[in-house]
Order: structure tokens, then C-alpha cells, then sequence
């Protein structure tokens, strides 16, 4: 269950937006792709997940992404976009089902077991209470954990997450992450998340992936990767890169130092 690219680029009618990006990300690792608004995440990552044409080769356990069918792609592969259209008139279980689609035969009913994994991931998501409520009726929190709901439910080897964070406070965007950080560490799942909380980046991935300007700027542990220069020079953002008591990395925004003369 590895991921390999080597020499990607890829992009949107004939600009290319993502260069030369080579990276290998080994079986229950954790990649954040991390950068600037527009720096080429999100196109990375679709690029991974078979979704945009490229050149450069992405290999799922040494077999390209575009040679694969939908379904075995869908059973190896779950992908999270940043921002779904979704079905608003289905609830939140029926959406959820969805995920076990590709493990079901051409005209096979989702069974009992299938249910029982849907049910039991509703859970883990906090989800339970909103079962049975139509996704349109759902707020932008609960609508994105419905998302990772059903991507967790097609129990793939590889999770592609597009700022899975978004919209969650911080108390349900924790145990996401450590759901998912679960899976990786019982189930192998490899996982690569576009991420634009830093902090959340540095303390559940491996490896983090710096993209500027759809380049890789640095890539490397966290530490080596989230440094105060690297944010000030990368997004133009004044932080400072703290250690908490555990020696978990934390990125605090701080105000810029007001010109000589001015009070705050
Ligand atoms: N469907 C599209 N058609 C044309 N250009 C696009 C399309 N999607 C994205 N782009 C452009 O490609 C570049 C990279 O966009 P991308 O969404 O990958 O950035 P990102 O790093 O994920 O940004 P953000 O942090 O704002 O989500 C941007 O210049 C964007 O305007």
C-alpha cells in the first residue's frame, strides 16, 4: 500500500499549476500537503487520486492510478473533496451506504455487515443523532463529517483528504484526526491530507509536503519542514514555531511588530 509519484505535473486546460513533484509515501504514513492558497494542493491531490490528467506516473502498490477500473479504484483508493456537491435530499445514513458501493456484486443490496460498518463509523463521527436527517438540513460541520463518513465506510487502504478540517470546530476536527491516525496505526492506512491548520499538520502527519507556486518549496518532518522562516517566507506570515509540554510542535500566528513610533 504505497504511494509513489515520481515527476508529476498536471494542471487545467493546457496550464499546468503542479511541477515536477516526486514523492514516495510508505504504507500507514501520513503526508500534509501544505502551502498557500492556490499554491496546487488540491490539484495534487486529485491528481493522485486518478481524477486529473497528467504527465509523470502515480503508482498504487506499483500499478499507475489511471490504469486502474472505477470499482478497483474505489476499493483501494477513498478521496474527500475539499467541497462536494452533495445530494441534498438523502440522509445521512443513505449517503453514508454509498461508501460500501464498491464492495458490493453488480446488483447486490447493501447487507447487514455493510450496515453495521456504516452505523459504527456514524458513530465514531458523532454523526448517530443525525442519521436519519437529510443532508440539506445539515450544518457546514455536520455536512463535511457526513463527507468523511462515507469515505471512511469504503475502508480503503489509502485516504485522500482535502482539508478534512474545514468547517469542524476544534473538538471534532481533533477526533477526526485521531480517528484517521487510528486507522493508519491498526489498519496500515496510508493517508495524504491537504491541511491548512499547521499545527494539526505537524502533530498527526509524518512527513509534510511544502508546495509554493505548484513546486515542492521543502518536504521532510514536520520540524524540518514548519519552520518560522519557511512560513514567513513561503506565506508571507509572522508565527512562531512553539514546543507544547509533550514536545508536540505547535504554529502560533503572531501580530507583526507594529512600525517603530505606532501603539497598538
Ligand atoms: N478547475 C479549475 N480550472 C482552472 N484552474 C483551476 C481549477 N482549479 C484550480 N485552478 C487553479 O489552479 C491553481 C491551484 O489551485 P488549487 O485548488 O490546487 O490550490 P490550493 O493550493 O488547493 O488552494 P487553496 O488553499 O486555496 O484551497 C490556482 O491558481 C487555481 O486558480
Amino acid at each position: 500500500m504505497t504511494l509513489t509519484l515520481h515527476d508529476v505535473h498536471a494542471g487545467y486546460d493546457g496550464r499546468t499549476v503542479v511541477r515536477a513533484v516526486s514523492v514516495e509515501i510508505p504504507r500507514g504514513s501520513w503526508l500534509a500537503i501544505v502551502g498557500p492558497n492556490g499554491a496546487g494542493k488540491s490539484t495534487l491531490l486529485k491528481t493522485m487520486a486518478g481524477l486529473l490528467p497528467g504527465s509523470g506516473t502515480v503508482l498504487i502498490d506499483g500499478k499507475p492510478v489511471t490504469a486502474l477500473s472505477r470499482k478497483e479504484k474505489a476499493r483501494k483508493l477513498g478521496y474527500a473533496p475539499q467541497d462536494p456537491v452533495l445530494p441534498g435530499g438523502l440522509t445521512v445514513t443513505d449517503y453514508a451506504v454509498l461508501g460500501r458501493t464498491p464492495h458490493l456484486g453488480p446488483l447486490a443490496r447493501e447487507g447487514a455487515a455493510d450496515l453495521s460498518i456504516v452505523e459504527g463509523v456514524l458513530a465514531r463521527l458523532d454523526l448517530a443523532e443525525l442519521a436519519s436527517r437529510k443532508l440539506r438540513t445539515l450544518s457546514g460541520g455536520e455536512r463535511q463529517r457526513a463527507v468523511l463518513a462515507r469515505v471512511l465506510v469504503q475502508q480503503t487502504g489509502f485516504l485522500l483528504l482535502d482539508e478534512p478540517t474545514t468547517g469542524l470546530d476544534i473538538g471534532h476536527a481533533q477526533a477526526i484526526l485521531e480517528l484517521i491516525d487510528r486507522l493508519r496505526h491498526e489498519d496500515g492506512t496510508t493517508v495524504v491530507s491537504t491541511l491548512h491548520d499547521l499545527t494539526f499538520a505537524a502533530q498527526y502527519a509524518d512527513h509534510v509536503l511544502l508546495l509554493s507556486a505548484g513546486e515542492v518549496a521543502s518536504a521532510g518532518a514536520p520540524e524540518e519542514v514548519l519552520t518560522a522562516q519557511a512560513l514567513e517566507r513561503y506565506y508571507g506570515a509572522a508565527a512562531d514555531v512553539l514546543t507544547a509540554e509533550r514536545g508536540e510542535l505547535v504554529i502560533a500566528p503572531v501580530r507583526p511588530a507594529p512600525p517603530a513610533g505606532r501603539l497598538r
